[in-house]
């Protein structure tokens, strides 16, 4: 069964405020976006694993906990996706980067993919894929289902804003996977956008008109 975190810190919150607000150009937006991707990667890699080593400060020798094993990849869904996982990239600047490339049709709401790049570490070092939104959940299975034919042997999927039928889509068809979001909305509206939501992430992120 997926774990859902809805992750609670004000600082989130604060930001998630602004980033929801229609009146946030798109510079800002950004801004935020990899703000908020920072604290949620924060929280997706609370669990990595660590081990301990012998280290020398100035004054004496200590042991210390560091990670156990290199930074897991870090992958985008094109478009929205990047905005948030240039956070990802600030907390963990070692980590390999992958793009799934997919739209949504504004009409039958299903995905379809247009690129895929993924490096080959994604095999060995798990994934941590960032969407910020979750809405039907199409998008999320789909980018999940990549990753795991690239041979990711474990995910964890960052957003900010989850739909109830999203986190049920995606829990139904990953179950392995956990889902880290800074806030669960109320529901979908009839064009499949989440309400409160924040509008069409994509579009605000980069200036375009859906
Ligand atoms: O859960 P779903 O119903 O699949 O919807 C969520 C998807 O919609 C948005 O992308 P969009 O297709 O608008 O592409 P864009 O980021 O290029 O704007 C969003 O970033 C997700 O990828
Ligand atoms: O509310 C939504 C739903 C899908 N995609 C978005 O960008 N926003
Ligand atoms: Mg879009």
């Amino acid at each position: 069964m997926t774990t859902l975190h809805v992750v609670d810190h004000v600082l989130l919150a604060h930001r998630l405020a602004e980033l929801r607000d229609v009146a946030t150009p798109s510079a800002r937006f950004r801004k935020l976006l990899a703000e908020i991707g920072a604290i949620l990667t924060l929280e997706a890699t609370r669990s990595l694993p660590a081990r301990t080593t012998r280290i020398t400060t100035p004054l004496t020798a200590m042991e210390h906990r560091v990670l156990a094993a290199p930074e897991p990849v870090l992958v985008a869904v094109l478009r929205a996706g990047l905005g948030l996982m240039e956070g990802g990239m600030q907390v963990l600047p070692e980590a390999p980067v992958g793009h799934v490339g997919l739209v949504r049709d504004e009409h039958t709401l299903k995905p379809s993919q247009y690129m895929l790049r993924m490096p080959p570490e994604v095999r060995t070092r798990g994934a941590i894929l960032f969407d910020p939104m979750l809405a039907t959940g199409g998008s999320a299975a789909a980018a999940v289902q990549r990753v795991k034919e690239a041979g990711a042997p474990h995910i964890r999927f960052v957003c900010v804003v989850a739909a109830p039928e999203g986190v049920a889509r995606l829990a139904k068809a990953h179950p392995d996977v956990p889902v880290y979001t800074a806030a669960l909305d109320e529901r979908l509206d009839h064009r499949g956008f989440i309400l409160p939501g924040l509008g069409d992430a994509g579009d605000r992120c980069f200036g375009t008109e859906g």
